[in-house]
């Protein structure tokens, strides 16, 4: 059986991943979201993902719970392996990762896009401050971040500006996506 494509969403903090995956779910019939699981604190909103403590989240990995898993902003993120499942109903799968492990998904996805978001860093300070989802400092420190670069050797990569309205990004991707296909 053909498993549907795996579509990461990577950018720099306060890009708009999120939003983005979102939006192309509720868009695209067929297109669904990946829920991460992520020791993020009680009281930090994000995404729909699962909260686990890190003493679970050690566990869930040594049980090979995981797809992929990878540290960052001193959390801990997981793919569950549940994502073949979820590749065999879906048309493709959405997933917010780092940019450190795109090499990585690469090779265990196989079958891997990846849409690179943009905007300009004043963009990205504005919009980290309005989510306020951390404090200021740990907003610094992201934006710090912003400009790391992709690792090279990825096969597909679709970069799209996000610094303008979500739909824009939204209807750039989705045609982005159609050419891919075609
Ligand atoms: N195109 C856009 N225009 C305006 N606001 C946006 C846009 N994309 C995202 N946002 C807002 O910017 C903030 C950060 O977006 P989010 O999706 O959480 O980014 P990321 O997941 O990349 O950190 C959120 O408050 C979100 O509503
Ligand atoms: O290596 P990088 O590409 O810089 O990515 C670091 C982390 O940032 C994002 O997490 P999350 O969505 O929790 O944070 P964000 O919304 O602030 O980007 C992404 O999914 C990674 O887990």
């Amino acid at each position: 059986m053909t498993l549907a494509p795996v579509i990461a969403v990577v950018g720099p903090s306060g890009v708009g991943k999120d939003s983005v995956i979102e939006a192309l779910e509720a868009r695209a019939k067929g297109i669904q979201r990946l829920r991460r699981v992520v020791t993020r604190p009680e009281g930090e909103a994000g995404e729909d993902f699962r909260r686990v403590t890190d003493d679970a989240f050690r566990q869930m990995e040594g049980e090979g719970a995981f797809a992929l898993s990878w540290h960052a902003h001193g959390l801990l993120y997981g793919v569950p392996k549940e994502i073949a499942q979820q590749r065999q109903v879906a048309e493709a799968v959405l997933v917010n990762l780092s940019r450190a492990v795109l090499l990585q998904a690469q090779e265990i996805f196989g079958d891997l896009i990846v849409i690179s978001l943009t905007a300009d860093a004043s963009v990205l300070e504005q919009r980290l401050s309005l989510r306020g989802r951390e404090s200021d400092s740990e907003q610094a420190r992201r934006l710090g971040q912003a400009k790391t670069p992709l690792p090279k050797g990825l096969v597909r990569v679709i970069e799209v500006d996000n610094s303008g309205a979500l739909q824009d990004t939204v209807a750039k991707i989705l045609s982005r996506l159609q050419l891919e296909s075609a």
